[in-house]
């Protein structure tokens, strides 16, 4: 078998348009903006990347970017002010903040500073609660770009076995929260999982997201499996630099019914699913119906 891959790309790009019709018609008929605010901290040269790519497609989908660049020795407190300013600020509906932070600097201080409505990350503690509780919530973008992508292949997930390799807060747990809510079977696995290969070979859905370069051979993979690889690894082969998934694209795209590449599957899809919470950030604060299809 020869995997179907599934071009996220593409989908990102679906998912943009989306975004900007809703933004057409919020400021038509409803004279409303959506703003969103991105902090970044330091010079990580892949971040300034990041950062770089948000601002312009917030721009692209017709919605206000206020970028927030600060030196590496910032302080906390001078950061929590700022959030506190953004949180009062009514033309800002989303707030980020660009992880990994410089290292004197508590990330979930500063994450569970951002106002929860407005925390279009998903990383504040209320909206961890709300998506593990079943409640309404801000979702995590990369996971949720995942959950629409497999939406989107399989139809309905229910009764499938999910295997989420990984256990971050930011992908691993989320994308287990979100898979058990669409009814799936999950099963959480990660470094210290016992027989790991037989784990993965009883997956239906296997999502990849261990952060260890071609972890996953295609002998660990079930056939006609879906497999999404959340990993962004930056290796040296013969000499060339490379990026490389989770999973050994090759052997297991022989055996999956359906993969994502690396790059261009998920990646793609967080800026999206990013554009996609701003807006319903934007819809919640002031009361209006919430975009269907862009969330979870
Ligand atoms: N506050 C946050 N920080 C970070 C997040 C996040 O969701 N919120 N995720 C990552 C970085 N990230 C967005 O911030 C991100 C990572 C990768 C991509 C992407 O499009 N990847 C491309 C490859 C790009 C490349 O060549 O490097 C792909 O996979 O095709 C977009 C956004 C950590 N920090």
């Amino acid at each position: 078998m020869t995997a179907k891959v599934i071009d996220g790309k593409a989908f990102a790009s679906n998912v943009r348009a989306q975004v900007a019709t809703h933004v057409t018609r919020l400021k038509e008929v409803n004279g409303l903006t959506p703003g969103l605010a991105v902090v970044l901290v330091g010079e990580d040269p892949a971040s300034e990347v990041y950062v770089r790519n948000k601002g312009k497609q917030t721009v692209e989908v017709g919605m206000n970017s206020y970028e927030h660049k600060l030196p590496a020795e910032t302080s906390e407190e001078d950061l929590l002010a700022l959030i506190s300013r953004l949180n009062a600020d009514p033309a800002v509906h989303g707030i980020l903040v660009q992880l990994p932070l410089p290292g004197h600097l508590d990330s979930d201080l500063v994450i569970n500073s951002i106002d929860p409505a407005k925390d279009v990350d998903g990383f504040h503690i209320s909206n961890v609660g709300l998506l593990g509780t079943g409640q309404k919530s801000m979702v995590p973008c990369t996971p949720l770009g995942c959950l629409m992508m497999l939406r989107d292949h399989h139809g309905s997930l229910s009764g499938l076995n999910a295997v989420v390799v990984g256990r971050s807060n930011i992908v691993g747990k989320p994308m287990a929260q979100l898979l058990l809510a669409d009814s799936c079977t999950v099963t959480i696995a990660h470094s210290r999982t016992k027989d790991l290969a037989s784990v993965c070979r009883g997956a239906d859905i296997l999502v990849a997201a261990v952060g260890r370069p071609e972890m996953i051979p295609g002998d660990w993979v079930k056939p006609g499996a879906t497999v999404i690889d959340v990993g962004i690894n930056r290796i040296e082969r013969d000499g060339k630099k490379k990026l490389v998934g989770d999973v050994e694209y090759g052997s297991a795209a022989e055996v999956a019914g359906a993969i994502t590449p690396v790059p261009g599957g998920v990646g793609p899809m967080t800026i999206a699913c990013l554009l996609a919470n701003t807006l319903t950030a934007c819809c919640r604060a002031h009361g209006l119906p919430e975009p269907e299809g862009l969330t979870a």
